[in-house]
């Protein structure tokens, strides 16, 4: 992707002391009351940068609860009276920046159902025009970095620098452990295209679920991101939205003290170690790439056969053999047989695309 991005440095715009940013709060704030206490009881685990609460909450289908909007933003604007801590809010149409700003609200995030539309975050982009706010956008809910990226695109257009993304998951065509499932790869190349661009982690619309909180944020540590935004609720089991996500100010705070922040690079003192690995894995990854060429070759071959016999180049029954059989070698070799499952689906494609050509070249 032939892409540039102008991004200020977090630490610009918030200092953590180089510890990963953490934005919490609840889903929604839901009355003057709920937003005053959990607001103080997050500020007095220590934890938190920045404070976040849903004004406004686009929901999948009509009748949930859609945010209190305006007054919200008086709650909002108290609690970080009395806490100190700066806001963070979604917006999705122009008169939510407005309103944002006229409380001061001091981040914005753009939803994963508004990223996925071009006209909105045009609509966004320009009623930020000549606005210094930092504002972070959340990956569409389809998994398409370009769109992701457009929206990047489409904020520093109207001069917003100060930006960030918030991996938030996919969502899902069948039901899956995840809420939204991460396709952490979509982030980590995210990361290879932007090294700059902070990235921050939202274990709870991945989770979907309590049980699940620990685990993704330790992931997300893993990855090396620049934080996450985890909702929390002062009665989480009493939440008017994503109940089942949300922990107490206090849990979250348990939480966090047990992950672990990794350093982002090995030290000085393993560089011999290092390199001799490295240079036993670049080894290896060659003749993986010789056997993977070996195949192909016998793959080109079977292709010659079926273009001179006129048969099908999908055959079925031998897939799924190849499929069902190497999933079991993996067990056997101690590899991940989902992982293993996954690489042959690549092979196999790789195999189609082969025997296409093929097939093809005897029409020239
Ligand atoms: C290689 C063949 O063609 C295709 C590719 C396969 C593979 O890569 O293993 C298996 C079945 C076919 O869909 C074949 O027919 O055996």
């Amino acid at each position: 992707m032939n892409a540039n991005l102008d991004v200020v440095p977090m630490q610009e715009w918030i200092n953590t002391d180089g510890k990963p940013l953490i934005i919490a709060g609840p889903c929604s704030a839901e009355t003057e009351e709920q937003v005053l206490e959990t607001a103080n009881r997050i500020k007095a685990e220590g934890y938190a940068h920045i404070m976040r609460a849903g004004v406004w909450k686009p929901r999948t289908r009509p009748g949930s609860f859609e945010g209190m909007g305006e007054p919200a933003l008086q709650w909002l604007a108290e609690a970080k009276k009395q806490t100190g801590l700066p806001l963070a809010i979604e917006v999705a149409n122009p008169e939510h920046i407005e309103l944002a700003l006229k409380y001061g609200v001091d981040v914005l995030w753009i939803g994963a159902r508004t990223t996925v539309n071009p006209f909105n975050v045009q609509d966004l982009a320009d009623a930020l025009k000549g606005v210094d706010i930092p504002v972070l956008v959340k990956n569409p809910v389809n998994p398409d970095l370009a769109l992701w990226v457009g929206a990047f695109e489409r904020l520093q257009g109207a001069g917003i620098k100060k930006i960030g993304a918030i991996h938030r998951g996919f969502s899902n065509a069948q039901e899956t452990k995840y809420r939204n499932s991460p396709m952490w790869q979509m982030a980590v190349e995210m990361k290879r295209l932007f090294p700059q661009l902070p990235m921050i982690g939202d274990p709870s619309h991945m989770a979907g679920k309590r049980s699940l909180l620990m685990e993704l944020s330790q992931r997300i540590l893993d990855l090396n991101y620049d934080g996450m935004i985890i909702e929390t609720h002062r009665d989480p089991d009493k939440a008017w939205s994503d109940a089942s996500q949300q922990l107490t100010p206090e849990a979250l705070g348990e939480m966090l003290r047990e992950l672990e922040v990794r350093k982002a690079n090995y030290g000085v003192e393993f560089t011999d170690e290092l390199a001799g690995l490295r240079a036993k894995i670049d080894n290896i990854d060659r003749e993986l790439m010789e056997v993977l060429a070996a195949r192909m070759a016998v793959v080109e071959k079977l292709g010659e056969y079926k273009r001179d016999n006129s048969v099908a180049v999908l055959q079925l029954d031998r897939w799924k053999q190849v499929h069902a059989d190497r999933a079991k070698q993996a067990s056997g070799l101690g590899l991940y047989p989902e992982f293993v499952e996954e690489l042959f689906k690549l092979v196999h494609l790789e195999s189609i695309r082969k025997q296409t050509e093929v097939m093809h070249s005897s029409l020239a």
